[in-house]
């Protein structure tokens, strides 16, 4: 895109919206602080390098496009153009999977030498890191159970593997200067009517409180929990249900994640964050985009997209809300798909910044709702795009469709030599 053209557009658009009581340049400075996690698993269908395990865990990538990462040196290479693309300075969030392994992979005790690599990479392009134990796509996980198996074994096992993960996490939150946040999710669940779902729960209470039992400094390390509604193979119970783990979280002073594809289809986590955070310190988010199911499409800048982002910036939420992504569509190239997502998650806080929410709310508080609803239609046509083109230019980053280019020049010179 012309730079001419872009700054100009600005320059008319920061008038319009300074009519309006909002400072342009001030919203960009705001967005320019709120980091978004973008999610490795994207970057090949969830499969990791660990040799020989299929996804499991009733989550799935569709799709066949070619040029996905085979190995950590490939996957960084595509984070990095993925991450040109994109304005702001984020963090990547790694799963336990994505370990440069020296032999065997041992997921029971997964060692900090399997992320080093990751560190230092991290440390020099000036990202942080976030991270997730593993608990599927393993022969521990086959029985469907995990930390909440009735099985002392399994349990343990998956106990020590969550144990170990922490460790990483803390490691990088050391090395990197930002704590990161590790995420516990587990599959566990029935494909069909259980008589015992309280015997699981108590279990999975127990093994969670001894794989945290370990005090790790909050400024290295920060703990989540991720519930979910149903999985495929668990469609009648989920042992770590929503009540399971905002219970969970709220006793045990841990993070609670919400997943955008993790409830009903109609139920949206842009509503729940305003209840959860009166009770919960942090929240983290795994914005997805579930079509019909938790079906983990790529983000788009959606409605609900939207609505994420007005609460999170409406009730200054920035510190206390941690932004993680969670798709993956392996039907498309998978640079693209991460700076589709990305860039929309960030298109929408960008959106949000620059809402007059104080002129909203007063109409609201004096019950002119009649404004309230002229004012969020109106707002819709406003010109955020030539802010977001220039904050894309400002940042060094393609604006416009100019970064679908530099992807399609990337898939002939590397995803296709693959
Ligand atoms: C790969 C992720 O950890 C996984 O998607 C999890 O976060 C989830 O959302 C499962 O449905
Ligand atoms: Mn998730």
């Amino acid at each position: 895109m012309n730079e001419q053209y872009v700054n100009k557009n600005y320059d008319s658009a920061k008038e319009a919206y300074a009519a309006l009581g909002v400072d342009t340049d001030a919203a960009i400075e705001a967005l320019k602080k709120i980091p978004v996690s973008l999610h490795c698993w994207q970057g090949d269908d969830v499969g990791g390098f660990e040799s020989d395990c299929d996804l499991s865990g009733g989550i799935q990538a569709t799709g066949n496009y070619p040029g996905k990462a085979t190995n950590a040196c490939q996957l960084r290479q595509d984070l990095d153009k993925a991450l040109s693309l994109i304005p702001g300075t984020h963090r990547v969030n790694l799963h336990a999977i994505y370990g440069e392994f020296d032999g065997k992979p041992d997921r029971r005790h997964v060692s900090i030498d399997s992320f080093k690599g990751w560190a230092q990479w991290a440390k020099d392009k000036g990202l942080g890191l976030d991270f997730n134990g593993t608990f599927f796509s393993h022969p521990m996980a086959d029985s469907g159970f995990t930390l909440s198996s009735k099985d002392k074994d399994i349990r343990s096992f998956w106990i020590d593997h969550g144990k170990s993960c922490r460790k990483v996490g803390e490691y990088f939150g050391k090395e990197l200067g930002k704590p990161c946040v590790t995420n516990v999710w587990v599959p566990d669940g029935y494909k069909d009517i259980p008589i015992d779902r309280s015997g699981h729960r108590a279990i999975l209470e127990k093994s969670l409180d001894e794989m945290f039992a370990e005090d790790i400094s909050p400024e290295h390390n920060l703990d989540a929990v991720e519930c979910k509604l149903f999985g495929i193979g668990s469609e009648s119970c989920t042992i770590g249900s929503h009540e399971f783990y905002m219970g969970y979280a709220m006793k045990n002073n841990k993070l609670l994640c919400l997943d955008a594809g993790h409830f009903h289809p109609t139920e949206v986590i842009s509503d729940k964050l305003s209840s959860c955070l009166l009770y919960i310190d942090r929240l983290l988010l795994h914005v997805s985009r579930p079509v019909r199911w938790d079906s983990d499409h790529v983000v788009i800048f959606n409605e609900e997209l939207q609505y994420i982002a007005q609460e999170v910036i409406r009730n200054n939420f920035q510190s206390r809300v941690h932004i993680g992504l969670d798709f993956f569509d392996a039907s498309i190239n998978r640079i693209a798909a991460w700076v589709i997502g990305t860039r929309a998650m960030i298109k929408a806080l960008l959106t949000a910044l620059l809402e007059p929410s104080q002129m909203l709310k007063e109409a609201e508080e004096a019950g002119d709702f009649t404004k309230r609803l002229a004012m969020l239609e109106e707002l819709k046509s406003m010109p955020f795009g030539a802010v977001w083109d220039y904050y894309c230019l400002k940042s060094g980053t393609p604006a416009g469709a100019d970064w679908l280019a530099e992807v399609k020049d990337y898939e002939n010179a590397v995803l296709s030599k693959r």
